[in-house]
């Protein structure tokens, strides 16, 4: 049984129904701007995307913070400032409880020829799908709170919360910076903060909202090997020299074996133990392996049990191998012996493993493996700046009744409590800076291609996930404040 959705949300339903075409129109504009925070050649067309946002909560008569967040220190030594951090704030009323909404508006990188099916920076519809870069991650997310606010407005309707909003352009680049401003601000902008809400994930499915209350986290490595000061005909010095690729392939070779064991001795040490009642949550979560592979085309999934699949996405660690920079990689052949090559890996953490202490054992690994190759060259171990524990939140706290609500006035169900296998590290630091509860409230579907080719959201799920956002502050507005 659901609960019936109050009549003072259907002006606002009613907007949002109305204004769909400009709501779209909106995230075009935000697509067209090539935020890539990886790419340091697109650093300007990040602070581009972040004045775009502060400009318009401006427009909505927020008081809008620009924050500097100081340096990026590049691989290759040189700095980078950091594009600025937005901190704003919509209302100041004692007795309203105080949510602090927070959002990414720089997006993964994206190339036509990485087989995209339209331009990545061009919002193309499709029936009820909008193709582009961030529709889903996060920018679709992250301006809806925009219209929301200016729904509320147009209803004439006070907002049931003061609103505080905290947007980076860092958060795919490990949002470097954003943990220092956060402690900062602990005691000014976020002292009345109540609750966090972060619209940042998926629908476990494409067909049923859920609510999160999990994510992991995340250790991303660099592992370099040199074998010359230049790139060398394999002709000539094949079979004369040890080879840096060959050596790192050797030892990427001894992460992780092929039914995604990782093979980093004490990797599982503190890893939580399972307990029946957390085994018994996993039955009632509708999912679907079939629906899950048919998305990808895997020739076979490494698990056979819904129940082990969403175990290893959300409470065990996996490592992932990315790639190698430093090594050919174009179409045709090149009989080249690469100089120099970087392997490039990252580990998703989960509840009690800390970044460094995994990071002393992958040190330890390589160490100890790269003993056992026997190689004459040299390499460089590093892990990148950004890494971040796991979160996991309480989904018994009333915030997460307050969301269940709103999702089935919009949705006519109630959603499950899900936990998620991506890394939002800004999670934690809310939880553990600010002391609050941290919600995840996901708009767009598990399909919707986030980091990869042709990523999407339906206009379904855009314009139902903004009357969701509109329901839950309404929600939130019932609830007790914190402080
Ligand atoms: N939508 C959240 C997300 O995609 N987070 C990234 C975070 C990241 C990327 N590189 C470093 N951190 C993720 O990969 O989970
Ligand atoms: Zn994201
Ligand atoms: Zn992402």
């Amino acid at each position: 049984m659901t609960v019936k959705c109050p009549s003072k949300l259907k002006p606002l339903f009613d907007y949002i129904d109305k204004n769909k075409s400009r709501f779209i129109d909106n995230l075009k504009n935000a697509v067209s701007i090539q935020s890539v925070s990886g790419d340091p050649n697109r650093r300007n067309e990040v602070v581009k995307m972040i004045y775009w946002v502060a400009n318009r909560l401006t427009a909505l008569n927020a008081t809008v913070e620009i924050c500097d967040v100081g340096m990026q220190e590049l691989p290759d030594g040189t700095t980078l400032k950091l594009p600025p951090v937005i901190l704003a704030s919509l209302g100041d009323d004692q007795r309203k409880p105080t949510l602090c909404v927070y959002g990414h508006l720089d997006v993964q990188p994206a190339n036509r020829s990485d087989g995209w099916v339209t331009e990545p920076f061009e919002l193309e519809i499709r029936d009820d799908v909008m193709f582009g870069r961030g529709t889903s991650d996060d920018k679709g997310p992250a301006i809806s709170w925009l219209h929301v606010v200016e729904a509320y407005n147009a209803a004439t309707l006070d907002l049931p919360v003061n609103l505080k909003f905290c947007y980076e352009g860092m958060e795919e680049s490990g949002s470097e910076g954003l943990h220092e401003l956060l402690l900062s601000k602990k005691d000014t902008f976020f002292k009345d903060v109540d609750y966090v809400c972060i619209s940042d994930n998926y629908w476990l499915g494409t067909k049923k909202p859920c609510i999160t209350y999990g994510l992991r986290g995340l250790c991303y490595f660099f592992l370099q090997v040199s074998c010359a000061s230049k790139d060398l005909h394999s002709g000539i010095f094949g079979g004369s020299i040890n080879e840096a690729m060959s050596d790192l392939i050797a030892i990427l070779d001894t992460l992780v074996d092929k039914d995604g064991k990782i093979l980093v001795p004490k990797i599982y040490d503190e890893v939580e133990p399972v307990t029946p009642e957390e085994k018994s949550l996993y039955e009632s979560i509708d999912f679907s392996m079939e629906e899950y592979n048919q998305d990808i085309d895997s020739p076979q999934l490494l698990h056979d049990k819904k129940e082990n699949l969403l175990m290893a996405r959300w409470r065990y660690p996996s490592l992932s191998i990315h790639g190698i920079e430093g090594a050919f990689s174009e179409s045709g052949s090149k009989t080249v012996i690469p100089k120099s090559v970087i392997g490039k890996f990252s580990i998703r953490l989960v509840p009690n493993q800390q970044p460094e202490t995994v990071e002393k054992l992958f040190r330890e690994h390589i160490e100890k493996q790269w003993k056992i190759r026997g190689s004459a060259n040299s390499y460089t171990f590093t892990m990148l700046p950004g890494a971040a524990p796991a979160w996991k939140s309480n989904p018994d706290h009333p915030h997460y009744e307050a969301a269940s609500k709103a999702v089935q006035y919009v949705y006519n169900i109630v959603p499950d409590f899900t936990r998620e296998g991506g890394s939002i590290p800004v999670a934690l630091t809310f939880q553990d800076v600010i002391g609050k509860n941290v919600l995840l409230l996901p708009m767009g579907r598990s399909d919707d291609n986030a980091h990869s080719q042709n990523e999407k959201l339906n206009i379904s799920n855009y314009v139902e996930g903004t009357k969701l956002m509109a329901a839950y502050l309404y929600e939130v507005g019932l609830l007790e404040k914190v402080v």
